[in-house]
């Protein structure tokens, strides 16, 4: 296959008066690992609602394997090879957790949603295939005995490995992951550590993450914004050392703490 699992080529979007985004430029090779990363406000977010099609650049070009990607929405995400997990895990209440990633398991199969979860209009095998591949990756995940429980009666980090579940079961080819760190204790982002660096055997994951630890130890490279531009593009050792990563972080006054601490960079920017 030609070309980057993804390209962003001059990337620019616009809220009204509001550049969130001015000419962003990076790549996502083929089984890497890439953190976007940013103070508070920087664009990480608007990067991810570009890619997933739900918000269109005023200017730029998304490409998978050097084809431009024109006007996709959100439901095309599966059939182009890439999926998301959200920040707020966007797991259905009301269905079990099997039944959740299930649905992420879904565009495998010919018949629709509704189709799966009425049990009408879709061929058995089908069926069958969906929820083998939903049980696979419930037990890859590490929760295959919570398959019948409702996510609101499980522990947080356990709704994460769900969540996970759901995004990786169809294997996509480029996986985007919003803060999956967020409310995990320490021994569950080492954990979480792992499984992205093993995400690389299968596909590349584009990780926007607060939690500067897990990026570092986990990206192959780490793409930088501020104010909507980046900053700085290259290995995590590089980023950590450059300068302008450490002023868009600390602000010009003498500040002189860790650059990328595990938990500085929200508060440091607060203090700009
Ligand atoms: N739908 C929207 N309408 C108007 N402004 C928006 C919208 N979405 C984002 N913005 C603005 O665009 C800029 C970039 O926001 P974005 O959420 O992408 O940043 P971020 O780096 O993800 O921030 P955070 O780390 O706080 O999540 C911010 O100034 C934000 O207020």
């Amino acid at each position: 296959m030609d070309g980057h699992v993804l390209s962003v080529e001059q990337l620019t979007v616009a809220f009204g008066g509001l550049t969130a985004l001015d000419r962003v430029t990076f790549d996502v090779p083929h089984r890497s690992v890439v953190g976007l990363i940013g103070p508070n406000g920087a664009g990480k977010t608007t990067v991810f609602n570009a890619v997933s099609g739900v918000v269109r650049p005023r200017e730029g070009t998304l490409r998978r394997h050097g084809r431009p990607l024109r006007r996709h929405r959100p439901h095309h995400l599966p059939r182009l090879g890439i999926s998301r997990m959200l920040q707020g895990l966007g797991l259905f209440p009301g269905m079990t957790v099997l039944e959740n990633v299930m649905v992420g398991a879904d565009p495998l199969a010919t018949g629709g949603l509704p189709g799966m979860l009425t049990g009408l209009g879709r061929a058995p095998r089908d069926e069958r295939r969906v929820r083998e591949r939903a049980e696979a990756a419930l037990h890859e995940f590490g929760v295959a005995d919570t398959a019948h429980a409702l996510p609101g009666t499980l522990p947080y980090g356990v709704q994460k490995r769900v969540a996970l579940a759901r995004a990786c079961v169809c294997s996509p080819e480029l996986l985007l992951l919003d803060e999956p760190a967020s409310g995990l204790a320490a021994d569950e982002v080492s954990e979480l550590a792992e499984r992205v660096r093993g995400m690389r055997a299968h596909g590349s994951v584009l990780l926007v993450e607060h939690h500067m630890d897990l990026v570092m130890r986990v990206c192959d490279r780490v793409v930088v914004l501020d104010f909507g531009r980046v900053i700085a593009d290259g290995t995590p050792d590089e980023v950590r050392a450059d300068p302008a990563v450490e002023r868009a972080y600390l602000g010009p006054p003498e500040g002189d703490g860790d650059l990328l601490a595990p938990d500085g960079p929200e508060e440091a920017r607060d203090g700009r």
